[in-house]
């Protein structure tokens, strides 16, 4: 795999419950990646389809959402990270949010399903009403990491409430061995103000992998907002894209992943090497 430069396209989107709509938006993003000869478009969580507090809208993997995903694929050359959708869980009665990563050559799924394993149940006024959220309620928590082997270097799949558990992170990085790591988000106004940049740059500066953050943005119903502030972040910490303000704004932030800044950087500052394993000691 040469370790080059890549050209990466990260959207921000606002999704709403009506998956052809939203269809319609990911269509446009793909002609806009392409036009801008990229060779990934990454999406950010619910792209598919947001608001639902339940399993309704559940699908399996070979369902409408990511055979269209992976047409859209195939048709335009991307890689597509499809950054979170409700994955039908065997019962139907709760739904993993699960990222896919769709290989434009074959025009299928690339590697394992990666299901977020943090799920946000919190009673902070996050929402616009300042209504808690407690996602684990119709969620079930996956288990397991995932990373995909891809033209543009070893990817990392994280969702959105992940970006708070370093843990995750770090397997990512030294375990998995991830050049680029994903965090598809919705994130909320608030936490975003307060947190979003800076809890990607650290990952970013921490792990020396390039930070891909897919957003949602903007207003998806009445009770329901997101912050935006989609953007990519290098292994040295730098925003390197990031979507204009005003930050509701749906597009594509365009990056280039330069596999060899990755490795510069870890040869001049070889964390792998002196890390430890710390543990607390009573
Ligand atoms: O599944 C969907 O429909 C969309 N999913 C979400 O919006 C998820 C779960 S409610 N949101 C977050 O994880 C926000 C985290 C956050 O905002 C923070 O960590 O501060």
């Amino acid at each position: 795999m040469p370790r080059g430069r890549h050209r990466i396209a990260c959207a921000q989107m606002t999704s709403t419950a009506d998956f052809q709509h939203n269809l319609q938006t990911v269509t446009e993003l793909c002609k806009r990646a392409k036009a801008e000869a990229c060779e990934a478009l990454f999406l950010p969580e619910a792209f598919a389809r947001i608001g639902a507090t339940d399993a309704s809208y559940a699908e399996p993997l070979d369902g409408p959402i990511v055979r269209a995903c992976c047409a859209l694929a195939k048709e335009y050359g991307l890689w597509m990270s499809l950054g979170g959708y409700a994955e039908r869980d065997g019962d139907g009665r709760k739904r993993f949010n699960s990222h896919v990563m769709i290989d434009p050559r074959s025009g299928e799924i690339s590697g394992d399903v990666y299901r977020k394993i943090h799920l946000f149940d919190t009673d902070a006024a996050v929402g616009v009403d300042g209504g808690g959220m407690r996602e684990s309620d119709y969620t079930r928590a996956g288990t397991t990491l995932a990373s995909y082997d891809t033209t543009f270097g070893k990817v990392g799949a994280s969702i959105c409430y992940d970006l708070r558990f370093p843990d995750v992170y770090q397997a990512l990085r030294f375990e998995h061995e991830a050049d680029v790591i994903c965090v598809p988000s919705a994130f909320t106004k608030s936490t975003g103000q307060a947190h979003w940049e800076v809890l990607l740059r650290a990952r970013a500066i921490e792990t020396q992998c390039y930070v891909v953050a897919a957003a949602q943005a903007g207003k998806h119903g009445e009770t329901r907002e997101s912050y935006g502030h989609a953007m990519v972040i290098d292994p040295w910490g730098r925003i390197v894209a990031k979507m204009d303000d005003p930050s509701n704004e749906v597009g594509i932030a365009v990056a280039e992943i330069d596999l060899a800044l990755v490795d510069s950087i870890r040869t001049q500052m070889p964390l792998a090497e002196h890390r430890r394993r710390v543990r607390a000691e009573f």
